[in-house]
């Protein structure tokens, strides 16, 4: 069992047991190269041999659930790391990812990923629960962890009938917050479906507008977490593109919705740069750190 802290939604997953889930995949260079293309920006080398860039495995380690198992959310009805509690809302929260050697296009990509922490807490916006699942990624049998990924998910509980919260729209206005580095995205539901098609995310809130504003209460289809990360790392991969990755941290605070414009923005001091992912002319949905080898 993980850490668990103890409250209302902890009792729901007191005898919850997740596995330890074990995948390969080899490192194709397809997902790279329209992943480069999604964003509008020139791909990395992608001949065997060559560096996947950081967090760029996210394209590569997807379970397909049968369709038959999808939930009303798009998202499976059960799965490993799906906590049980009813009327489940799932949220991309953050993450981490240690990237201590090389991912090779052409090589063939182990993953271990295990639960390693449910930690309820209460915040603005209610009771939720924080499960955080770490993966170590291996390549070509290796036993090297070549790097160590976590991955903060929060939890909603909104069983039928349960009062249905409304999510505002952040408030216009807030100054560019300027920065050394940038890159400004449009955004559109064709942008969206092919990120989740990128990602085989079927999650309704991406693509799904009448359930995403009439059932989870957002204004706006919501742009993926995993999207604004990876601008993120965009910046460093344009702007400092000698230099490896050798850490990144984020923290997703607010979501950003269709169809503002995102703009990230960095600023870099010595082996380290900090990053802030927004819509544009609100405050920050993502902010983060990126560390240099
Ligand atoms: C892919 C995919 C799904 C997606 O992509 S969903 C879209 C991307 N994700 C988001 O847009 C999430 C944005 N974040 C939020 O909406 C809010 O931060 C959140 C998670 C709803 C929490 O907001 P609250 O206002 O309720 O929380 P408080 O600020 O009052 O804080 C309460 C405690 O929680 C801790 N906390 C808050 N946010 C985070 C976070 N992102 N990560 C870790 N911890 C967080 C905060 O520190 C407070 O803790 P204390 O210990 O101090 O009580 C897909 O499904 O696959």
């Amino acid at each position: 069992m993980p850490e668990t802290a103890t409250g209302g939604l902890a009792e729901l997953v007191q005898d919850w047991e997740p596995p330890t889930v074990r995948t390969s995949r080899r490192v194709d260079s397809w997902p790279a190269a329209a992943f480069a293309d999604l964003v509008d920006a020139e791909p990395p080398a992608l001949e065997d041999g060559a560096p996947l860039p950081p967090m760029w495995h996210w394209f590569l380690l997807l379970p397909h659930p049968r369709t038959s198992e999808i939930g009303e959310d798009g998202h499976p009805a059960d799965g490993p790391f799906l906590p049980p509690i009813p009327g489940r809302r799932r949220m991309f929260a953050g993450g981490r990812l240690q990237q201590h050697g090389s991912i090779p296009f052409g090589s063939e990509l182990h993953s271990a990923s295990a639960v390693t922490s449910v930690t309820p807490k209460s915040g603005r916006s209610g009771e939720m629960l924080f499960v955080t699942v770490r993966t170590e990624l291996t390549v070509d049998g290796g036993t090297d962890v070549v790097a160590v990924e976590e991955q903060d998910i929060v939890y909603r509980s909104e069983p039928e009938g349960a009062e249905r919260r409304a999510v505002a729209r952040p408030d216009a206005g807030e100054p560019d917050p300027g920065g050394e580095w940038r890159l400004r995205m449009p955004t559109d539901s064709v942008l969206l479906s092919r990120f989740s098609a990128l990602t085989y995310n079927g999650h309704r809130i991406h693509h799904d507008h009448p359930y995403t504003t009439t059932v989870e209460g957002y204004p706006d289809l919501v742009i993926h977490g995993p999207l604004l990360a990876l601008l993120a790392l965009e910046l460093p991969r344009r702007h400092a593109p000698r230099d490896r990755v050798s850490g990144f941290e984020y923290r997703l605070s607010r979501p950003a919705f269709l169809p503002s414009p995102v703009v990230a923005t960095g600023d870099r001091q010595g082996d380290e740069a900090t990053i802030a992912v927004a819509a544009e002319g609100v405050r920050s949905s993502l902010t983060a750190t990126v560390r240099f080898a």
